[in-house]
């Protein structure tokens, strides 16, 4: 079988492994020069250093990802910074650690023994967190993150300084347009699992350099079949017939569209109508995007922090918007060793402002909120990057798509797919694996 997958981001590239290992041959096309889509790597002239597009953290429960990984030969235990949960503030409020013991308890003694909350308010955030295990992290399909957390009694300091950033880092939308159930999810995800489910993993290598890079040199057996990645090649021609696809005029067996959701959408309306299509295509275009900002400051000497990842208070009326710092000098490659990234989500507040202003902000909130004796060095130089379209909103009542589309031999993967999670790298992960599942089961 001659498979063409179309998007070299994370879900594209696990469905090219998966189709490879069933041994089939597979094309990846890749627009950009650069492989991983949302999570890669670019060269920022300002810092003259490679840099992500964007701060990504992983969790211990990114089996899939994980498993992936070691299947290109790759060992995770170097190539990420593995620490158990931790959350401790910037200016040393607010902080938990999960405790040493099996789950859930790690979690339970985390949350009891949490500094910065009234006993009240942990209390009530192991209630609300145990009825969602007892409901099996089914909530109601239109309830928003809000919504829950006020049925669950939390109060507005423990929805500051808790709920609210964990809403924002992983569903990248604000609380009250989020989705409960794709909020419970996420818990069920890294509390409801094994204790190592909730270990917070930070890259060391740049994203493009983690795995995509490694796809090209995947070689599973000493069959023929090869697995080809094209840079650079965008695809704008799709034509499918009972016994081919076509993509700008070259054929294979089947495709799968793993591009983002619009360019999805530009790809599958050129296909010939059909009953079902219509529908599918009005899933493809109703998502609605926001933005992730992340600041870049390269520093004149490394700061050795002691913790990589620390909480930031926002301060709208001041343009602070960064709500999380990250010291690459305990995480990073060599080449990071003087560099924070501050990671701002849902940052169309951020954007509405001067570029200067809100960066000198940015420092200011850093610079402050550090506590004394910790000195921030010198910032040397900046890098802003702005993904407009970083994630869908990950509203209620969403309808995702499945892999399988109504058109013969196509195909589709990508977080925005109709994987459960929401739009993160375990998902895009996963609905490549089963695309290729699909793919193979039905083809062969
Ligand atoms: C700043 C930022 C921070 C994030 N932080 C986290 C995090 O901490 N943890 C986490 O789990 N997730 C995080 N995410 C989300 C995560 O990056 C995405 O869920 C994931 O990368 C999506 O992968 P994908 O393969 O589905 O799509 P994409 O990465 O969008 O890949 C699609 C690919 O298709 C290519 N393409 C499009 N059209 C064509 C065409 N016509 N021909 C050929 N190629 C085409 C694109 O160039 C792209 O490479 C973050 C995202 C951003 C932007």
């Amino acid at each position: 079988m001659n498979i063409a997958v179309v998007g070299g981001g994370w879900a594209g590239l696990s469905a090219a492994i998966r189709l490879r290992k069933y041994g089939c041959s597979v094309v990846v096309f890749e627009a950009s020069r650069t492989l991983g889509g949302r999570a890669r790597s670019v060269h920022s002239a300002s810092l003259d250093t490679r840099i992500d597009n964007g701060q990504h953290i992983l969790l211990g429960a990114y089996t899939e990802t994980l498993a992936l990984m070691r299947e290109l030969g790759l060992e995770p235990d170097k190539l990420f910074l593995r620490e158990c949960l931790q959350l401790d503030s910037a200016d040393g409020c607010f902080g938990l650690r999960a405790a040493a013991l099996p789950a859930p308890l790690h979690l339970l003694g985390a949350i009891l023994g949490a500094r910065g909350l009234s006993l009240m308010e942990r209390l009530r955030i192991v209630a609300v967190t145990a009825g969602l295990r007892r409901q099996g992290w089914k909530v109601h399909p239109d309830m928003t993150v809000a919504q829950w957390l006020d049925q669950g009694a939390q109060s507005d300091h423990a929805i500051q300084s808790f709920w609210q950033p964990l809403c924002l880092a992983t569903l990248n939308t604000p609380m009250g347009a989020a989705s409960a159930q794709l909020f419970a999810r996420v818990l069920q995800d890294s509390l409801g699992g094994p204790a190592h489910a909730s270990d917070v993993l930070i890259p060391r290598v740049n994203l493009s350099e983690l795995w995509p890079d490694h796809v090209a040199h995947y070689r599973p057996d000493d069959s023929a079949c090869e697995l080809e990645v094209r840079r650079g090649s965008a695809v704008r021609g799709l034509q499918t017939s009972s016994s081919k696809v076509t993509l700008d005029g070259t054929p294979f067996d089947a495709v799968i569209v793993a591009a983002n959701a619009s360019a999805t959408h530009r790809l599958l309306q050129q296909l010939d109508p059909c009953a079902s299509g219509t529908e599918y295509l009005s899933m493809l275009s109703a998502f609605q995007y926001l933005p992730i900002a992340t600041v870049t400051l390269q520093l004149e000497r490394p700061w050795n922090r002691t913790r990589p990842i620390l909480l930031l208070k926002d301060s709208p009326q001041h343009m602070q918007y960064g709500q999380w710092l990250f010291d690459r000098s305990a995480s990073g490659p060599a080449e990071s060793q003087c560099l924070l990234n501050i990671v701002i989500s849902d940052a169309r507040a951020f954007m509405e402002h001067p570029r200067a202003q809100v960066i000198a902000a940015t420092i200011d909130q850093v610079r402050e909120q550090s506590g004394s004796g910790l000195d921030m060095p010198k910032v040397r130089n900046h890098e802003v990057i702005i993904e407009k379209r970083a994630t869908f909103a990950a509203v209620p009542g969403l309808k995702r798509p499945p892999n399988q589309t109504p058109w013969p031999r196509v195909w589709v993967a990508g977080d925005w797919t109709d994987t459960g999670y929401p739009a993160v790298l375990e998902g895009a992960v996963r609905s490549g694996k089963q695309a290729a599942q699909a793919i193979y089961s039905s083809l062969r």
